[in-house]
C-alpha cells in the first residue's frame, strides 16, 4: 500500500539535494529517493574531483613557469596524489554516507533506488509505492551523450567518470568534444604527461562562448603540445590490443591509448513514467516554468531541465522550487546572467549573451575588448598571463547584455561583470568608476574604452 508523504524528490544530485533538505528543514514529510550516489554527478565525477585535478596541474604549470622569473626548478609530475586526494578527500571512496547523513539529519527520509512516476503524485522506488499531497520533483540530472559515430558503441570508451577515477594518466589520450569537460581535462592530462589531441566538430573550441575565447584556448593549448583538431569530424572508431583509432573525414586516423567521450550531456527523462503525468516520455528536457513547475505537483530542477547545465543553476533552481512549493514568496528564475566559467588556465568566465547571440536576437550591439598581457598586472605577471576581456552592450539601453574574462583569474573577474549584466548597471557608470590598481579586472575599463560600433 502507498505511503502518504508531502513531497517526493526523484535524484538527489545538488539539485534534489537542495530542495529535499530544504523542505525537510521546514517540517515537510519528504522521501528522497537516489539510484546511485547522494550528491550526484558534482561531488563524485565532476565539480570537485576535476577542479582538484586541475589544481594539481596549476601547480605543476606554475612550477614550469619558474625559469627566467625567480630561479630554476625541476618538475616531476605523480598523479598518485591527486588520484589519492579524489579517492580520500574529494569522494570517500565514492561512498555517500556523510551526504546521506547530513540529509537524514535535516528529518528526510532516504531511499536508495530507481524511482518512477505511477500517476499524478505517485511514485513506485523499487516496490514501494508513495502518494505526495503537495507534489513530486524530478531532479533525475543528466548523463554523457555520445557522440554519432559508427563503432563507438563498440569501443569501452571513457566518460567523465572513468577520466576523474584513473589512477595514472594515459600515455596518450583522444578527446571527442573540445567544451568544457574535454578542455579542463585534455590540459590536466598534458600537464601529467599524456600526449593530447582533441577532436572538435565545430570550427572552434568552446564554442559556447565568444570565439576570441575559443580561439586563445587553441593557442595556449597548443603551444603546451596539445594538438587541436578543430572542424573535424569523426567517421569510425575501433578498439584493439594497441588501443583507440579515430577515423576523421579526411581520412587520417588517430590513435591512443584511451578515448575521452566528451560531446555533451542528456537529461535523464527515459524509464521515468513521464507519460503517467501527462509529460511527452520521449522529450529531450523537461520543460518548467518560471516556478520551476513542470506541471500540477510536478517540479523539475538541474540538468533536466537543460537550461544551463551547472551546479549553480541547479542550486538556484532547487531553491526557487522549494520556496514554491513551502508556498513562499519570491521572485521567479531569471537567466539574463547566467555564469559560465571553464577551468581551464586561463579560466574562461563568461555571462549573459555572446554577440553573436545579442545580435541574432535582434538588439543592436557594440563591444569592446582588452587583451590582459596589455594591461598593467598582466604585463607584471608575464608568463601565463593569457587572457582578455570583451564586452558586449545594447547600445538602446546603454546595458551590457553580455561579458566574456579569459585569463590567470578569469572566473573571479566575472563576478563584476555578472553584477553589470544582472543589475543592468549604466554602461556610463561602469566608465566613470574606479578599478584598483594594479588588478586583473582593472582591464575591464580598458574594455569598456574600447566600446565601439
Ligand atoms: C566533468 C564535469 C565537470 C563539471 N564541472 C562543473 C563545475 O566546475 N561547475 C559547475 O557549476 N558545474 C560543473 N559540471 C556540471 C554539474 O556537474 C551538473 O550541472 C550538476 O551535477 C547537475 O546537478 P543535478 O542535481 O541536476 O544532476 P546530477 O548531479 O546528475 O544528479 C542527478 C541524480 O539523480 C539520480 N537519478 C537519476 N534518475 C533517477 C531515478 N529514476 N531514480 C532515482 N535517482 C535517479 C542520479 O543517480 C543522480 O545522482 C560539471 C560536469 C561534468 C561532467
Ligand atoms: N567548469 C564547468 O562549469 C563545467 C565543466 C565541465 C562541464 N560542465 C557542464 O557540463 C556540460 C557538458 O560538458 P561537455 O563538455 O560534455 O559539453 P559541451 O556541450 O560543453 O561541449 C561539447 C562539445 O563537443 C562538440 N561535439 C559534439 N558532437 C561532436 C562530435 N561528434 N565530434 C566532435 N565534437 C563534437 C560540440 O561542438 C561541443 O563543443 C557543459 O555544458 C557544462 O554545462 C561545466
Amino acid at each position: 500500500m502507498a505511503q502518504d508523504v508531502d513531497v517526493v524528490v526523484i535524484g538527489m544530485g545538488v539539485g534534489g539535494e537542495h530542495v529535499a533538505g530544504r523542505l525537510a528543514e521546514a517540517g515537510l514529510e519528504v522521501v528522497a529517493a537516489e539510484a546511485e550516489l547522494v550528491g550526484g554527478e558534482c561531488p563524485y565525477w565532476a565539480c570537485i574531483p576535476s577542479k582538484m585535478m586541475i589544481r594539481a596541474g596549476d601547480l605543476l604549470a606554475e612550477a614550469r613557469r619558474v625559469p627566467g622569473m625567480a630561479g630554476d626548478t625541476q618538475v616531476a609530475p605523480d598523479f598518485a596524489p591527486v588520484a589519492d586526494r579524489i579517492r580520500d578527500e574529494a569522494t570517500s571512496d565514492w561512498d555517500d554516507k556523510i551526504a546521506v547523513d547530513r540529509y537524514t539529519g535535516k528529518g528526510g527520509r532516504f531511499v536508495r533506488g530507481r524511482a518512477r512516476l505511477a500517476g499524478p503524485g505517485k511514485v513506485e522506488v523499487d516496490g514501494q509505492g508513495f502518494t505526495a499531497r503537495r507534489g513530486v520533483v524530478l531532479a533525475t540530472g543528466s548523463r554523457p551523450q555520445a557522440a554519432p559515430v559508427p563503432g563507438l558503441d563498440q569501443v569501452p570508451y571513457w566518460t567523465n567518470r572513468d577520466a576523474i577515477s584513473a589512477t595514472r594518466p594515459p600515455a596518450s589520450l583522444l578527446v571527442l568534444g573540445g567544451g568544457a569537460v574535454g578542455l579542463e581535462l585534455a590540459q590536466v592530462f598534458t600537464r601529467f604527461g599524456s600526449r593530447v589531441t582533441v577532436v572538435e566538430a565545430s570550427d572552434r573550441l568552446l564554442s559556447k562562448e565568444e570565439p576570441e575565447a575559443g580561439a586563445l584556448l587553441a593557442d595556449v593549448l597548443g603551444r603546451a603540445g596539445v594538438t587541436v583538431r578543430t572542424g573535424a569530424r569523426a567517421t569510425e572508431a575501433r578498439h584493439g590490443p594497441d588501443g583507440f583509432a579515430l577515423t576523421l573525414d579526411g581520412g587520417e586516423t588517430l590513435h591512443a591509448e584511451q578515448l575521452l567521450m566528451a560531446t555533451g550531456r542528456r537529461a535523464n527523462l527515459s524509464g521515468l513514467g513521464l507519460e503517467t503525468v501527462g509529460v511527452d516520455p520521449e522529450a529531450r528536457t523537461l520543460e518548467v516554468d518560471e516556478q520551476l513547475r513542470a506541471g500540477p505537483g510536478l517540479w523539475g530542477v538541474g540538468d533536466v531541465t537543460g537550461r544551463a547545465l551547472f551546479t549553480h543553476v541547479a542550486m538556484y533552481q532547487a531553491e526557487i522550487a522549494a520556496r514554491a512549493i513551502l508556498g513562499e514568496p519570491g521572485p521567479g528564475a531569471d537567466y539574463r546572467a547566467v555564469p559560465r566559467v571553464t577551468f581551464t588556465d586561463p579560466e574562461v568566465g563568461g555571462v549573459g549573451m555572446t554577440e553573436a547571440q545579442a545580435r541574432e536576437s535582434g538588439l543592436r550591439v557594440r563591444t569592446g575588448t582588452a587583451q590582459v598581457p596589455s594591461s598593467s598586472r598582466g604585463w607584471i605577471h608575464k608568463t601565463g598571463n593569457e587572457g582578455l576581456i570583451k564586452l558586449v552592450e545594447d547600445v538602446d539601453r546603454g546595458v551590457l547584455v553580455g561579458a566574456t574574462s579569459v585569463g590567470p583569474a578569469g572566473g573571479e573577474v566575472l563576478y563584476g561583470l555578472q553584477v553589470a549584466v544582472q543589475a543592468e548597471v549604466p554602461v556610463d557608470r561602469l566608465r566613470h568608476m574606479m578599478y584598483a590598481y594594479p588588478t586583473f579586472h582593472r582591464a575591464v575599463e580598458s574594455a569598456l574604452a574600447d566600446i565601439r560600433e
